[in-house]
């Protein structure tokens, strides 16, 4: 049996654009063990995904705020608290840099997220009035609660399904897939990934992206044949 798989989406599998890679639509609803979906973004995006890729909708957003298994689902992370921050960043001259919009956060229900152009140290100062924290993951901050993790909601994933998070094999490429590097029994980071996210991993793969996932997840397949 080929092992359950924690796969990041952003950095892991996507191109350099941030575009999903095709290949996740052959190598995915093929795969013979649960693939959970575990991401910063808000909830929708990894349900859309698991529905366009023909898997059942296993997800972890936004960092692990938002669970889904077994047709469950369950919140943790203050978003009153996040939004009180923002409003603070943004009354004191800071910007989200969102449209009107504002699809990153509309259907955000424990953090808000704001693009890599706001003002940062801004950003960390009202955080941490809130008693808030502030991650970049490369592809925006997102103004979070402590000890809300990717990782955490991994573990909440195997109690509600009845596995063991050591038979995860985790793949991700940046600062809050570290969580799940150190759940997971098998870790590995994409060759794009941050320096948090290669320190945590028990591998740091050669390849980028898709191309880096697709190398783990082919050497899986050999070794359950093998
Ligand atoms: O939403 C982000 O900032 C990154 O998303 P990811 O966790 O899927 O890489
Ligand atoms: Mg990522």
């Amino acid at each position: 049996m080929v092992p359950p798989l924690v796969l990041d989406i952003d950095g892991t599998l996507t191109d350099a654009e941030g575009h999903l890679d095709p290949r996740a639509f052959e190598v995915l609803p093929t795969w013979d063990a649960p693939v959970i979906l575990a991401t910063g973004k808000a909830f929708p995006y990894p349900v859309s995904l698991c529905h366009y890729l023909g898997l059942p909708q296993t997800v972890i957003a936004e960092n692990g705020g938002v669970v889904l298994a077994d047709g469950e689902v369950t919140f943790t992370g203050d978003r009153e608290a996040a939004q009180a921050a923002a409003d603070e960043f943004v009354a004191r001259g800071g910007d989200l840099g969102w449209d009107a919009a504002d699809t990153a956060n509309r259907w955000r229900e424990t953090e808000i997220i704001a693009r890599l152009d706001a003002d940062e140290a801004l950003l960390r100062e009202v955080a941490d009035e809130f008693d808030l924290e502030v991650i970049d993951t490369g592809f925006a901050y997102h103004i979070k609660t402590p000890g809300v993790e990717k990782g955490v909601g991994l573990e909440r994933v195997c109690e509600t399904m009845d596995y063991d998070p050591e038979e995860f094999v985790a793949v991700g490429d940046s600062v809050n897939d570290a969580s799940t590097f150190g759940v997971a029994g098998r870790s590995f980071a994409v060759a794009n990934a941050d320096d948090v996210a290669k320190g945590a991993a028990d591998t740091v793969l050669e390849q980028s992206y898709m191309d880096g996932t697709l190398s783990v997840l082919e050497s899986l397949r050999e070794e359950d044949v093998a």
